[in-house]
């Protein structure tokens, strides 16, 4: 399967990146918890040395906790600050303020030294598209507070909200283009559907996780989708328009309809909280 990213929208995002980290002193950067690196694009890395850093494994309730668990510890290993959150129903939301206050204390340190007291640690929210960026927003804003208006100087035209008297936050989260140079990762980010579906194969991509699923959460299938024991990818797909009544007229299985059955099935959670990959034990 071959994906393309566009040079133009890459530019233009890198551009704004680098515009705006100069402003803030957190980045809080969303990954999507069942593909921690193959969310992440590590050019991040480098735009935002010298940045307190605080790692969200977002969507977690999507992903099994064993994987949560471990890609938390690899991160922490790498000196990020991590929370494992679910943006939509806010499960973990709370621990991000003290996690944000933790992150930042050498530059609230820093501040004290110099007489500087009480100045808003401000921070930034980047992730590639879809990882949740405008939800968590909405999540760890609140409803209470309120939008300040645009600043004077250095912040002009930059929307901030006020979660409280220590932090702010840039209303417009910074977009993070994708890695694509390993057909891996594309297909692992076609599959938690971070790629317009139009572009894609989806016969092609069910079958990739039907082989994955058979691979590494065996029996899952056959249980979701009454099927026999699968031998055959192709067969399963088979089996399972069957099992599921998707027909073409003429009573021939409808594969293109299973596949997506079964993608949006994973997507939505329905075959229970899959990670697809684990940090490198090597
Ligand atoms: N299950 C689950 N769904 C989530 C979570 N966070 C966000 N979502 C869903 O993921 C989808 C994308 O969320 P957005 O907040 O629009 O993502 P975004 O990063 O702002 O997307 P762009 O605007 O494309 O950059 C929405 O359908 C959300 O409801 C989460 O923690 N768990």
């Amino acid at each position: 399967m071959h994906f393309q990213w566009y040079p133009g929208h890459m530019t233009k995002a890198k551009r704004m990146m680098q515009e705006n980290i100069k402003l803030i002193d957190l980045i809080i950067e969303l990954v999507d918890a069942r593909i921690p690196l193959s969310s992440r694009n590590p050019d991040i890395d480098d735009l935002g040395k010298n940045k307190a850093r605080l790692i969200l494994l977002n969507k977690s309730d999507l992903a099994s906790e064993k994987g949560n668990e471990e890609w938390k510890k690899y991160f922490e290993d790498k000196g990020f600050y991590v929370v494992k959150v679910n943006s939509k129903n806010g499960n973990g939301i709370k621990n991000v303020n003290s996690v944000v206050q933790d992150a930042c204390k050498e530059k609230i340190e820093r501040d004290r030294k110099r007489g500087i007291l009480n100045r808003p640690i401000r921070a930034m929210v980047v992730g590639i598209p879809n990882v949740g960026k405008s939800t968590f927003i909405n999540t760890f804003a609140g409803k209470a507070c309120a939008k300040t208006g645009n600043k004077p100087g250095v912040t002009k035209g930059k929307q901030w909200i006020k979660l409280n008297k220590n932090v702010e936050l840039l209303d417009t989260p910074g977009i993070l283009w994708p890695k694509f140079e390993d057909q891996l990762v594309g297909l692992k980010l076609a599959l938690i559907g971070s790629i317009k579906d139009e572009i894609l194969n989806v016969e092609e991509l069910a079958l990739e996780l039907i082989k994955f699923l058979n691979n590494h959460y065996k029996g899952l299938m056959e249980e979701k989708y009454t099927i026999p024991e699968i031998e055959n990818n192709a067969f399963a797909l088979q089996n399972v328009a069957e099992s599921k009544q998707c027909k073409l007229k003429g009573n021939e299985p409808d594969l293109v309809k299973a596949a997506n059955l079964i993608i949006d099935d994973f997507r939505n959670g329905k075959l229970g909280r899959i990670t697809l990959e684990f940090p490198d034990k090597s």
